[in-house]
């Protein structure tokens, strides 16, 4: 884990190095304070002020000194810890660049994102606890112990007794705190997949009137994360008064002793403001105790947390380019022999079963079926968002896992049903596709997906402003802008998941007519819920719980007893057959 996270610390090496020294300075100074202020105070019984006065200007500037030496660490300090925290977040977030589809269903979007912010913040504040006071607490234990020992052997004694009592209670409570941290992140995944989920899903949310619902999940997450918390905040909470009590007893026997040693000597053993120093380094001694268990909290959290972390930065993504891939898609013909698909080892059924299908070059392949038939798994496979369980794909006769994943998926345009457009220009927007396409390559996608019309409706035309998430777009729009996006990437495999159903029939008509004449080499893959989208398609498979259970050409699959013929006439009412 330390490796892993070492990586991250990079060019903040020499300020993690930089802080402790500084601290070392500084402790090395506020611990000889209490030593200059207890000469200063036995100077104040006799008769010249100028021993007063040396003593007085040396502890100004020692202590000025140890202000400057700790304002150093702790600039240096929060330069390095923010710059861990952002090169931390850098790793995870390239990271989950490279993942695969099962890889983020593996981990859940929404635990990712708390791995991202809330862990990488629990790290953060570890390191910079780390760098400063788990350096500075041990130093300033060690300095006050072998200081007062020189004062007094006796009286250190008290507190070198203490010292074992204070850090068995305090180090017990972070044993007893470290499980609950533990649940607290798991409650954390929880709620903010609640608020995730919630925020995307807004808009159903209103329209089916849920707030209250949605209030009441909310609150039960919510009420969870706060119910653990509590938990360990209440154990936490004892450290203070633990500690008060052992200080101001330590305190007390000092006094106690220290005046009866004063008394009885006659101050030769012990003088007032040896004994006033004496309780100074007590303080500090039995704080640092305190600090050290705060330490011990911060950084058990911030072990779970940096766990989480290393879960993602260590993780095999399930899918990956392999070294050496072929790097040229010859052309957009497709196989697929034998195959079986399951999303994962814990799904109980597999979403498709030993399919077998031929598609060659330049074809349009229509896909019907029902809710659940596998129509979005089928096609996920040809650009390898998922690896087959079984059997292979192949795309122009080569296996598509023996492909170079980018340059592969460079040839597979897919227009997913969840389309996505981001905030940004249209151009922008569609600029995805390709990075540096001219405005006339825009405006001729954009007229192949009966998007240049309404775009220049617009006031600001390709200029127009997409709001997160294409709010300000209506859903049939959004689809053309996402198919056009597709088009510009003048792919050789172009695959329609249900992309038009939000586009009504006629302009859904034009769009595939567009497609046949103006991209006739584009392998074409239309899944659509309407037969009219697919009719004119060179091949119709039907899918059906995973399975192919019809195939072949509209008028073939008309005059097949099946599924097709059943929605056909249930979307025509039987008109075209009559
Ligand atoms: N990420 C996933 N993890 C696990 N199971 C999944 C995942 N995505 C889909 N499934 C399951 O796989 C099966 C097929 O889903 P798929 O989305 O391919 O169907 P579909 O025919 O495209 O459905 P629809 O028309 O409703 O979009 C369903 O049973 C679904 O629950």
């Amino acid at each position: 884990m330390l490796k892993t996270l070492m990586k991250s610390i990079r060019e903040y090496k020499r300020a993690s190095i930089l802080t402790p020294f500084y601290i070392t300075l500084e402790i090395i100074l506020e611990c000889l304070l209490p030593l200059v202020m207890a000469n200063l105070i036995d100077r104040m019984t006799g008769s010249s002020l100028i021993p007063i006065i040396r003593y007085g200007v040396l502890l100004i500037i020692m202590a000025m000194l140890s202000l400057l030496f700790g304002y150093m660490s702790g600039r240096i300090g929060a330069t390095a810890s923010c710059g861990f925290a952002k090169n931390l977040r850098q790793d995870v977030f390239y990271k989950i660049q490279g993942f695969s589809f099962a890889d983020i269903d593996k981990f859940s979007s929404s635990s990712l994102v708390t791995r991202m912010t809330t862990d990488v913040t629990n790290v953060q504040n570890a390191y910079q606890m780390i760098i400063r006071i788990a350096v500075r607490t041990p130093l300033m234990l060690i300095f006050s112990v072998i200081i007062s020992l020189t004062i007094s052997v006796k009286m250190s004694l008290i507190f070198l007794i203490m010292i074992p009592i204070v850090a068995a209670a305090l180090f017990s409570i972070v044993f007893i705190v470290f499980p609950i941290f533990k649940r607290i992140f798991e409650k954390y995944d929880s709620m903010n997949n609640s608020v995730q989920e919630n925020i995307q899903g807004i808009r159903v949310v209103k329209s089916f009137v849920r707030e209250g619902y949605e209030q009441e999940k909310f609150h039960k997450s919510a009420a969870d994360v706060c119910k653990e918390f509590t938990k360990a905040e209440k154990i936490i909470a004892l450290n203070n008064p633990i500690l008060m009590f052992c200080i101001s007893l330590a305190i007390f026997l000092v006094c106690f002793i220290g005046a009866k040693t004063i008394i009885n000597s006659g101050a030769t053993e012990l003088t007032t403001g040896q004994l006033s120093s004496l309780i100074n380094y007590g303080v500090q001694i039995l704080s640092s105790l305190m600090m050290l268990s705060m330490v011990f909290v911060i950084c058990s959290m911030a072990t779970e947390s940096a766990n989480r972390i290393c879960e993602v930065l260590n993780h095999e993504s399930t899918l990956t380019s392999p070294e050496n891939g072929v790097t040229e898609v010859k052309n957009g013909s497709i196989q697929f022999e034998n195959v079986s698909f399951r999303y994962s080892d814990k799904s109980k059924k597999p979403a498709l079963m030993n399919i077998n299908l031929d598609i060659k070059s330049g074809q349009t392949i229509g896909i019907l079926g029902g809710t659940g038939s596998s129509k979005t798994s089928l096609i996920q496979l040809i650009s390898r968002l998922y690896d087959v369980t079984e059997g292979k794909v192949s795309v122009s006769g080569i296996d598509v896992r023996n492909y170079d994943l980018e340059s592969l998926r460079d040839e597979v345009a897919v227009v997913l049903q969840k389309n996505v457009l981001f905030s940004g220009t249209i151009k922008e927007n569609l600029r995805w596709g390709k990075k540096d396409a001219s405005d006339e390559e825009l405006v001729r996608v954009c007229r192949l997906a009966q998007a240049d019309e309404f775009i220049e409706q617009f006031p600001e035309k390709y200029d127009t402003y997409i709001e997160q998430g294409g709010t300000n777009v209506s859903g049939g729009q959004k689809q053309r802008l996402c198919i056009a996006r597709a088009l510009l990437k003048k792919p050789k495999i172009l695959i329609l998941d249900d992309s038009t159903s939000a586009v009504d029939t006629k302009t859904d008509a034009i769009i595939r007519k567009a497609l046949r004449e103006e991209i006739p080499d584009t392998t074409k893959i239309i899944i659509a819920q309407r037969t009219s989208s697919l009719e004119d398609a060179d091949q119709i498979i039907v899918l059906d719980g995973g399975r192919i259970t019809e195939q072949g050409t509209h008028e073939e699959l008309l005059a097949y007893n099946g599924i097709y013929q059943e929605v056909y006439q249930s979307q025509t009412n039987g008109k075209k057959e009559d």
